[in-house]
């Protein structure tokens, strides 16, 4: 089986991976950003590609969420929530007080923009908290950090300076596993809709929701995205407790297609214990 994740080695996305296929026959590839590991799986490169989708702290990872949305055959079959504690790692004899730039993926940027300001430190996105580390690290400065996990201060032989200083102490990404084409688990307990209404009048997603309460389906998670077609116009992004096989879930899938709204199912899967 062909896994691909956001690479070079050192991120979180290849943790997420190596957690959720342990133990199973997995040929890894990496890639250099979000949107060529759902390529990979499109052009079937990769049999399942682990993105991240969601962070406590940041919100969305919205290139997962557009990539996912912009392309019809990518399903999400599972889901991994992962403990995310960020460091700031600097080359051997930097002094916290030299440091003027850290480097990261703007997510890990985002979920340290407290302590970064604290440090009076500019942030300098990468693709991935493994890739700055791995700059830094040839860069050879000493008044630049990363800020990324202790396995990438390991692989780059950087320093761990700071730990755990995300700006709150509870930080957690969901990742999703994503391949082509659907696949009904019989056992899943959780699906993602995507839906787009039909009109912008009032009420309209009233009535969406209210379907979902009607039929007692939980929802966990409302995510607006623009529909890139006119300002102030967006699809949703709606997280159901059932999966999608279950009858409340087909009944609600139909009824909000005769109110003339499109409903995309994103995915099914069983919800994630945390690790
Ligand atoms: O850069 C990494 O290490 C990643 O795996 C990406 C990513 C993300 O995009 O959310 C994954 C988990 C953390 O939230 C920070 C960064």
């Amino acid at each position: 089986m062909r896994v691909g994740y956001l690479g070079p080695r050192g991120t979180f996305s290849e943790e997420a991976s190596l957690r959720y296929f342990e133990g199973q026959d997995v040929d890894y590839h990496m890639y250099p950003s979000i949107l060529d590991v759902l390529d990979a799986v499109q052009e079937q490169e990769i049999d399942f590609g682990v993105v991240p989708i969601e962070n406590s702290i940041e919100g969305s990872v919205t290139m997962t969420l557009d990539g996912l949305s912009k392309d019809p055959d990518l399903f999400i079959v599972a889901e991994v929530v992962l403990p995310i504690e960020q460091n700031l790692l600097a080359n051997v004899g930097t002094l916290v007080s030299d440091i003027r730039e850290i480097w990261s993926h703007p997510q890990a940027l985002a979920q340290c923009r407290d302590f970064i300001r604290g440090l009076g430190a500019r942030g300098k996105a990468w693709d991935s908290t493994a890739s700055a580390a791995a700059e830094v690290a040839a860069s050879g400065r000493k008044d630049v950090g990363a800020i990324g996990n202790s396995w990438a201060a390991k692989k780059f032989g950087l320093v761990i300076l700071q730990s755990n200083l995300q700006d709150a102490s509870e930080n957690h990404t969901r990742f999703v596993v994503v391949r082509r084409e659907e696949k009904a688990l019989s056992d899943a307990d959780k699906s993602m809709l995507l839906v787009t209404l039909n009109e912008e009048r009032a009420g309209a997603l009233v009535h969406v929701l209210n379907v979902f309460a009607a039929l007692n389906l939980n929802l966990t998670r409302l995510e607006s995205r623009p529909t890139r077609k006119k300002l102030g116009t967006y699809q949703f992004f709606i997280d159901v407790e059932a999966g999608w096989q279950h009858d409340h879930l087909q009944k609600a899938i139909s009824v909000i297609g005769t109110f003339g709204h499109q409903v995309r199912v994103l995915g099914s899967y069983r919800k994630s214990k945390k690790i």
